[in-house]
This record gives C-alpha cells, sequence and structure tokens, in this order.
C-alpha cells in the first residue's frame, strides 16, 4: 500500500457539528483499541514479537486510554496469540494507558499475571454453538470458570471486564434474542464484571436490532457499565455505535484499520476501524482525547508488516489525497 502523507495537515479533519441534534450522546467516548488482540488474532502469518511490541508502543503515544494487547489462550487454539507473555513483558507501559488482555480459564489468569497483566476479559457468549466452537464450553460452564476468574481478580485487585460475543447474531445459529443476551451478561456482571461488551461478532446487526437488544440489556445493567463491539461485515458499524450512544452507551470497542476477525466465526470481517470512529466521533463534538493521524501512523504501521491494505475508509481517503 503507499503510505500516509507525511504531515498531519493533510489529513482532513472532520467538521464539527453541533451534536445537539442528536439527543443522548456522551460528551466523552471511551475507545478500547482491540488492535493487537482483535485485529492480529486471525492472521495467518505469525506477526513477530517485536513488530506487535512496536505496534503497541506506538498506539501508547496516541492518546488512547485502553488497549487489548493479547490473548491468554491455547496456542493450539489461536497461534498467533503464542507470545502472549513475551508481548506483555516488553511494551512499554505508559501513564494513563491501561493493557487488558483476554483470559478464558483459570490456567490462562494466573500466566497473565505471571506475565505483569494489570487488568483482564473473560469472553462469553450468548450462543450455545459459538460458545463450544469458541471455547470448547457451554454457556453454563464457562459462566462457572469467569466466575473463579473474576474471583481471583478481585482477590488481587485486578479489574475484569466481561466480553458477550454474538449479541446480533451467530454464525451457527443465526438470530440470538435479547434476552438471552440479557441473561449471559447479567450473570457477567453480577459476578464482578465492571464493563460487558456487547459483541455484534459477525456483524450482521442494524440500528434496530441493536436498539432492540440494549433496551433488554439496559433493563438490568447500566449503560455506563456496558460497551459495545460491532464488526463491520454489513457495513453497518458505524450507524449501530451511533445507536447505541444516543441510547447512553459510551464506550466502543475498535481496531485501527478495521483489521481483524474471530477464527471461530468464519468470513467475519474486522472491528469498526479506529481511524473511523474518531472521525465519526469528533465530528459530532464529542471528546475522545485520541489523536487520529497517530492512530493513522500506527495502522500504516501495522498494515505494511502484515501486508494489508487498511479497511479504514478515512485512511482509504488520506492516502488518496496525499
Ligand atoms: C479456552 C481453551 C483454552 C480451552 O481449550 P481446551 O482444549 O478445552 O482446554 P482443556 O482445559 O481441555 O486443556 C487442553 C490443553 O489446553 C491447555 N490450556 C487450557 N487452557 C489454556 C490457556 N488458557 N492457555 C494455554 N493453554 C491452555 C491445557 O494445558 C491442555 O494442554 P495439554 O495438557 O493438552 O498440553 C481453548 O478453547 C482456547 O484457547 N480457545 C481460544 C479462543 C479464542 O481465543 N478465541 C478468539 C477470541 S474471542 C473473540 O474474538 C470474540 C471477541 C472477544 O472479540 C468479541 C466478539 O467479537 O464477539
Amino acid at each position: 500500500m503507499s503510505g500516509l502523507p507525511s504531515a498531519a495537515p493533510q489529513v482532513r479533519l472532520p467538521q464539527v457539528q453541533d451534536s445537539s441534534q442528536f439527543s443522548g450522546l456522551p460528551e466523552y467516548v471511551k475507545i478500547i483499541e482491540v488492535g493487537p488482540r482483535d485485529g492480529l488474532q486471525n492472521e495467518k502469518i505469525i506477526v513477530p514479537t517485536d513488530i506487535k511490541i512496536e505496534f503497541i508502543n506506538q498506539l501508547s503515544k496516541t492518546g488512547l486510554s485502553v488497549i487489548e494487547v493479547t490473548s491468554f489462550v491455547s496456542s493450539r487454539w489461536v497461534p498467533q496469540m503464542a507470545d502472549h507473555t513475551e508481548v506483555m513483558k516488553g511494551i512499554q507501559r505508559y501513564p494513563g494507558v491501561r493493557y487488558p488482555v483476554l483470559t478464558p480459564n483459570l490456567q490462562g489468569f494466573h500466566c497473565a499475571v505471571a506475565a505483569g497483566a494489570t487488568e483482564i476479559s473473560v469472553f462469553g457468549a450468548a450462543s450455545e454453538s459459538f460458545s463450544k466452537k469458541n471455547i470448547n464450553c457451554s454457556i453454563e460452564e464457562s459462566l462457572e470458570r469467569f466466575e473463579e476468574v473474576v474471583k481471583s481478580a478481585r482477590h488481587m485487585n485486578i479489574p475484569a471486564r466481561g466480553y458477550v460475543s454474538c449479541a446480533l447474531g451467530c454464525p451457527y445459529e443465526g438470530s440470538i434474542t435479547p434476552q438471552k443476551v440479557t441473561e449471559v451478561s447479567k450473570r457477567l456482571y453480577s459476578m464482578g464484571c465492571y464493563e460487558i461488551s456487547l459483541g455484534d461478532t459477525i456483524g450482521v446487526g442494524t440500528p434496530g436490532s441493536m436498539k432492540r437488544m440494549l433496551e433488554s440489556v439496559m433493563k438490568e445493567i447500566p449503560a455506563g457499565a456496558l460497551a459495545v463491539h460491532c464488526h463491520d461485515t454489513y457495513g453497518q458499524a458505524l450507524a449501530n455505535i451511533l445507536t447505541a450512544l444516543q441510547m447512553g452507551i459510551n464506550a466502543v470497542d475498535s481496531s485501527v484499520s478495521g483489521l481483524g476477525g474471530c477464527p471461530y466465526a468464519k468470513n467475519a470481517s474486522g472491528n469498526v476501524a479506529t481511524e473511523d470512529l474518531i472521525y465519526m466521533l469528533h465530528g459530532l463534538g464529542l471528546k475522545t482525547g485520541v489523536n487520529l493521524y497517530k492512530v493513522m501512523e500506527a495502522g500504516d504501521f501495522i498494515c505494511k508488516a502484515v501486508n494489508k491494505t487498511t479497511n479504514s475508509k478515512v485512511a482509504q481517503a488520506s492516502i488518496r489525497k496525499a
């Protein structure tokens, strides 16, 4: 791919509009950058550890406050994450930035802590079939495992986040009811997860299904403890995120350059690109604390390293303009 323009002024910044025309929008949106984990986990060619570390170090300088670093899963299941310990130990930690990692069970949790993790996420699903394919156990078994992990984390003052995959559809079962999403979310919240990230794992949701699902979940969990995680397979991610923001959610997962996918959700494309999310949020006059140009630089770095063209429309437009 051709590179980014070499100087920041060449990037077109969004024209800021008065966001008061949209009801309910938060003033500040927390962006949870999942590129180093979700973005890379599906890459077939193993990305060298030093590239991953440099990528995370670059992201740390963008103003992002949360960067999901890696996952402590089985390397037989997800070979790309086999260097989790080296990555965790190798990154430079910046003040004010949190570096969560995925831990599916106690074994992963203990390895993560030994590697220096200070925040973890457990990851469940609202689909029985997806749970079995992804973590080799039923939803109930997974919740029992997560209970142990979250309990151990709480004893060590380690904050735990909870994911619920397939919140708007499953690659194996098709539609998933908002009630099921609510039930799993409530269990994770009750066991002590401080935030529940609702994943449209295969990017099939629309603003209507997002609204219906959130209305159900928000009867049990306050908006301030929810995040959305939208893959962009059908091009609906930004519309779905805007819907969630209007309903009071102020935490959004995204991946630089729109990289990513889940090894157990075939044909699902990457997350919403962080660059495109920032462009929309800043255009609405919402604060993120993140520098768009620096994120684009980190995106350019990782795309070159994995020999991919960026999926970010904002980065593509800026490259064409240069
Ligand atoms: C969960 C397991 C480990 C169960 O895997 P399992 O095979 O059922 O585990 P087991 O307990 O039967 O143990 C079998 C072997 O795995 C080892 N093992 C056991 N646990 C671990 C561990 N933590 N780390 C490393 N090794 C582990 C264990 O030591 C043993 O090794 P052996 O004795 O045969 O040599 C497996 O299914 C797994 O690793 N799955 C990977 C799932 C994954 O990473 N999926 C992608 C992330 S989820 C996602 O992308 C969705 C999300 C979060 O982004 C949101 C969205 O978009 O919806």
